[in-house]
This record gives C-alpha cells, structure tokens and sequence, in this order.
C-alpha cells in the first residue's frame, strides 16, 4: 500500500527506561475509520500524542501527511469557564482567524444550530462533545483524532454521534482515528482495528477481525459483546 496518510515505522518509546511502545509499524490510508482498542496502560494515548507532536522524543520513523484535528476527553474540559459555545468553537480557529464565518455553518452541521449562545457549562455531555468536534472542524482538518469520544455520554448520545462521526468522514473526506473502550461500537462503526498492548497486536479491517483475536487483550470482553447484541436487539431502528 503506497498511499498513506500516516506513516510508523519501527516506534518506540520508553519513559524512564521502561518501555510504553514497543516496535509499532502501520500504515493508515486516507479516508479510513481506524479504531484503537486496548486495555488500560496499553499506550493507546501516549501513540496518539506522538501522531500530534505532543510526544517528540520518541525512536522511529512517524510521518503525518495532513492537518490534525485532535478531540481530547470531554471530561477534561473545564465547564466553569464562563464562555458559550461560539467561543468555545472560536477557539479552533487559531491561526486561521477567517474561519470563524464557518463556525455558524459548522454548529449547524454537528446539529447544534442556533446555540451560538449557550453556555457551555449548561450543556450535556453529548452536546459538549459536539461541540467539541465543531471546534476541531473549523480548521479543516484532513485527519480527525479522538480520545475516547464515549466517555461520559449515554448509549443512545454515543450511536448518535458515531453516526454523525461517519456522516462527516464521508462527507469531508476526511480519515478518523479514534481511541475507543467500547469495543462493540468500534466493531460497528470503524472500518479498521488496531489492537495495542505495548505492541500492536492486531491491525486490519474489521471485518477480517475476530472477537476471539481481541479477548486475550480484554478479560471482560464478552460484556462488551453482549452489549453489542443488546444494542443492536434494542436500539436498531431508534433515530
Ligand atoms: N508521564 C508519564 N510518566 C510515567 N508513566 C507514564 C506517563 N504517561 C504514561 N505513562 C505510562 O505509560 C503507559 C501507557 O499509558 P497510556 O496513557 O498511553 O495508556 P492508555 O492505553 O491510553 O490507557 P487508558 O486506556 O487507561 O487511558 C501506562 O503504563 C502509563 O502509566
């Protein structure tokens, strides 16, 4: 596969003499919906900072062939800062001062038109969430990396918003990497797994991927599973 629009070779990293990464080589293409499953401590953060330049001390070869659009935890946004939700999305703009037209357009696309004013503090964790990816939108990023974008919303937000996830990599062409404790759902949505432990332990498209592959990884994977089941049993055809 010669296009790519990231590139590791032969990563490591080590803290302390003790080793986070160890050997990972992948290539992810453009347009792809790559879901990073492991347990916890498994790296999965710490990778994705090396692909912002969070991380620069690492060995290896790392190549980003696009702009980043990066989605922290919601959880780690703080809601006491009085601002609304236009300048909370203003603050992804940056360098390019000139997008902020967009912002009226891009609060319409996540399904928050209008809400311009809204305090942030007000809102629940599914709307921060968009929110927050309206704030890495409006500086039209060619690759969209999430940490956890489950984490706090309910299961019927989280559908919602891997929908919405999908709706925008199609209609932007744009490729998503996304860190994910919800195994059903990266199964589900994401085009691609990439299964980390230190070393990558898996990496391919979903559907050649067994559950069974992962379950080494996850000593309670069959929840997950079941869980799956259940949404899929229960939620279907919910909008
Ligand atoms: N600044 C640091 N100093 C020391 N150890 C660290 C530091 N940052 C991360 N680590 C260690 O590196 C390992 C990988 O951490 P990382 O946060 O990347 O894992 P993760 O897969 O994202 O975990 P989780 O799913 O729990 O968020 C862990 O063992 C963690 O304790």
């Amino acid at each position: 596969m010669n296009n790519y629009i990231i590139l590791v070779e032969n990563l490591n990293y080590k803290i302390n003499g003790t080793e986070i990464l160890k050997n990972i080589n992948f290539k992810i293409p453009e347009g792809d919906f790559v879901g990073i499953v492991g347990p916890n401590g498994a790296g999965k953060s710490t990778l994705v900072k090396i692909l912002i330049g969070q991380i620069t001390n690492y060995e290896g070869k790392v190549i980003v062939n696009g702009k980043i659009g990066y989605l922290p935890q919601t959880q780690t946004i703080n809601r006491e800062v009085p601002i609304n939700a236009f300048q909370f999305v203003l603050m992804g703009t940056y360098k390019n001062i000139k997008n902020i037209e967009k912002i009226p357009e891009i609060l319409d696309e996540i399904g928050l038109s209008g809400k311009e004013n809204r305090l942030v503090g007000n809102m629940s964790g599914g709307e921060l969430q968009r929110l927050s990816l309206a704030r890495a939108l409006i500086s039209e990023p060619d690759i969209l990396i999430l940490d956890e974008p489950e984490a706090g919303i309910d299961q019927m937000g989280k559908a919602k918003f891997y929908e919405l996830l999908e709706k925008i990599r199609s209609e932007r062409k744009i490729t998503i990497i996304m860190i994910s404790h919800d195994i059903g759902m990266v199964f589900e949505k994401c085009k691609t797994i990439m299964c980390l432990n230190k070393t990558l332990h898996c990496h391919g498209p979903t559907k050649e991927i067994k559950p069974e592959e992962l379950k080494v990884l996850f000593p309670d994977f069959d929840l997950w599973i079941r869980g799956k089941y259940h949404y899929e049993k229960e939620h279907k055809n919910v909008q």
